[in-house]
């Protein structure tokens, strides 16, 4: 049995979300893992000398339950897909390729996390797009005033940097890009690894 994990990782509303479930869609025995899903609640995330809620770091996340969920991909990839209904489709070769896709905010800045990726991939977009994408979400709890600029775009890049400072192999994405040919690319480069991988012994 063959094992695949794809890192979707990017700024907050780069697209990560609808890239990752459109690729799920496409690639048989894949199955998503969502840092979103592990936010701490409220009440454990503390506010920063400016009133802040400090969501934007690796400290707001169960990152210890990601890494339980992940690792029980890991043990038994079949089990995991069976337990959430995902049961893989019958294949003409018994040659299959089990795909993990984690996607999030700040999948590369967790090191224990970074390590296990086979592939990473980064979608970016300019400040202005990535502001009024972010004005159109509401999270819970939701942004409050100058939220945005006064917290999330310093913390990204504050993050990024770190990020670069872990990583090396990072293909980034152009998230300006339209959906289709995102994923058109990810997709040839996603088939290509598991191609590889079915060809090896
Ligand atoms: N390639 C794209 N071009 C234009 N809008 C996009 C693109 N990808 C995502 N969006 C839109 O941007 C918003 C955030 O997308 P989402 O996938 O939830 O981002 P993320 O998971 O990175 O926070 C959504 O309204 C989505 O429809
Ligand atoms: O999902 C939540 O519980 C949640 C609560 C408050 C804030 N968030 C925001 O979620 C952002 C990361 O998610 P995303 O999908 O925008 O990449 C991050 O910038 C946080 O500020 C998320």
């Amino acid at each position: 049995m063959k094992t695949l994990i794809i890192g979707v990782g990017g700024m907050t509303n780069g697209g990560k979300s609808t890239l990752s479930m459109s690729l799920h869609k496409k690639i048989s025995c894949s199955c998503i893992i969502a840092q979103d899903s592990y936010f701490k609640h409220d009440s454990l995330v503390p506010v920063d000398s400016n009133g802040f809620k400090q969501y934007d770091v690796l400290d707001a996340l169960h990152m210890d339950n990601m890494m339980r969920e992940i690792n029980s991909w890991r043990t038994d990839p079949e089990l995991f897909l069976r337990h959430r209904g995902l049961i893989p489709e019958p294949s003409s070769t018994d040659k299959k390729v089990y795909v993990l896709i984690v996607e999030g905010f700040l999948i590369f800045n967790h090191r224990p996390l970074n390590d296990l990726f086979d592939k990473r991939y980064f979608l970016e977009i300019p400040y202005d797009v990535c502001k009024r994408r972010r004005s159109s979400r509401v999270y819970a709890p939701p942004d409050p005033p100058g939220y945005f600029d006064g917290y999330v775009w310093p913390m990204y890049q504050k993050n990024r940097h770190e990020m670069e400072s872990i990583v090396s192999e990072i293909v980034f994405l152009d998230g300006l890009k339209p959906k289709e040919e995102l994923l058109t690319a990810l997709h040839k480069d996603v088939v290509q690894e598991i191609d590889r991988l079915r060809e090896e012994d």
